[in-house]
C-alpha cells in the first residue's frame, strides 16, 4: 500500500536519511524502531510532506506523493499523531477532533453569511461524527473539556480520534506510548489492533516501548544513523545481532 523508495534527506549537509526503502502492506501494523536520532520521525515527516526528500519517492497504492503539500497528502488518506501532543489550546476535545475532518471548501466570508443554515448543518454533522469517534476511543465523557486540560495519555487518545475521524488508509503514530503506565500500554495495543480490524487502516508505529512493538506489530523495520538495518518479523529483528548491538543492548534478552 505505502512504498518508500530510496529516500534520502539532509539538513545543512548532514544526511539524516540514507536510501531508506521499505513497504507498509494493506492492513499491516508495522513498527519503526531505532535509537534516538536514527531518523524515524524524519521518515514520517517525509511521508506526510513536511520535508521534501533529496532523492527517492513515497507512493500510496502506486501514486507518487512526493512533493505534494501536506494537506493534499492528508486528503489522500494519510493521517498522523505527533511525538508531543498537538491539541489546540482554547479548543474543547470535540472541537479538536472536528479539526480532523476535511475542510469544507467554497465557503468564504460572504457565502458563509448567506448560507448560515447550511453551515450550521455542516457543523452539526461534524460534531456528531466527532462524538462517535470519541465514543469509539472511550473519550466521549471528556468532549466538553479543554483538550489541553487532559492527562498526557488522554490527549494521545484524542489525537488518535482526530486522525481516525476521516477514516484514513494509513495511520502514522509517533511514540504513542510515551508516558503511559503498563496497563495503559496494553490498552493501547488493543486499540491499535481494533483500528486495523474495524477501519482496515494500515498503521506505521514509531515506538521505543518494546512491549507495545512486540504486542502490536506484524513486522518491524529498524533504523540506525539514517539507514534501515533490519526489516522482518518482531522475533527475527530482536534476535538480529546488529539490532541488539546498536539499539536493544546486550542485556535485552536477560532483562526482557
Ligand atoms: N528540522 C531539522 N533540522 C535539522 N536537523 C534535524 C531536523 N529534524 C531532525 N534533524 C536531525 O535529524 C536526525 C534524525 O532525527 P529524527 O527526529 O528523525 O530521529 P528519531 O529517530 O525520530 O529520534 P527520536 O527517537 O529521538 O525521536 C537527528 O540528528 C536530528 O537532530
Amino acid at each position: 500500500m505505502l512504498e518508500l523508495n530510496d529516500l534520502s534527506l539532509s539538513f545543512g549537509g548532514v544526511h539524516v536519511l540514507k536510501s531508506v526503502t521499505f513497504r507498509l502492506g494493506q492492513g499491516e501494523i508495522l513498527g519503526l524502531i531505532g535509537p534516538n536520532g536514527a531518523g524515524k520521525t524524519s521518515v514520517m515527516n517525509v511521508i506526510t510532506g513536511i520535508h521534501r526528500p533529496l532523492k527517492g519517492d513515497v507512493r500510496l497504492n502506486g501514486t507518487a506523493l512526493t512533493g505534494l503539500p501536506a494537506h493534499v497528502i492528508a486528503a489522500n488518506g494519510i493521517r498522523r499523531t505527533f511525538q508531543t501532543s498537538l491539541l489546540c489550546p482554547g479548543l474543547t476535545v470535540v472541537e479538536n477532533v472536528m479539526l480532523g475532518l476535511e475542510p469544507r471548501t467554497g465557503y468564504g466570508f460572504l457565502p458563509a453569511l448567506l448560507n448560515a443554515g447550511s453551515m450550521r448543518q455542516h457543523e452539526t454533522r461534524a460534531r456528531t461524527q466527532a462524538m462517535e469517534i470519541l465514543d469509539w476511543v472511550g473519550m466521549a465523557a471528556f468532549a466538553g473539556r479543554l483538550g489541553t486540560s487532559l492527562s498526557f495519555g488522554q490527549q494521545r487518545l484524542v489525537e488518535i480520534a482526530r486522525a481516525l475521524i476521516s477514516h484514513p488508509k494509513v495511520l502514522l503514530l509517533d511514540e504513542p506510548a510515551v508516558g503511559l503506565t503498563e496497563p495503559r500500554v496494553l490498552d493501547l495495543a488493543e486499540k491499535i489492533e481494533q483500528i486495523r480490524a474495524e477501519f482496515g487502516t494500515s498503521v506505521l508505529l514509531i515506538e521505543h516501548v518494546m512491549q507495545l512493538v512486540l504486542n502490536s506489530c506484524d513486522r518491524v523495520v529498524v533504523m540506525n544513523s539514517g539507514s534501515v538495518i533490519a526489516d522482518g518479523l518482531p522475533g527475527q529483528v530482536t534476535e538480529d545481532r546488529n539490532v541488539i548491538e546498536s539499539y536493544l543492548g546486550r542485556g535485552y534478552y536477560v532483562e526482557g
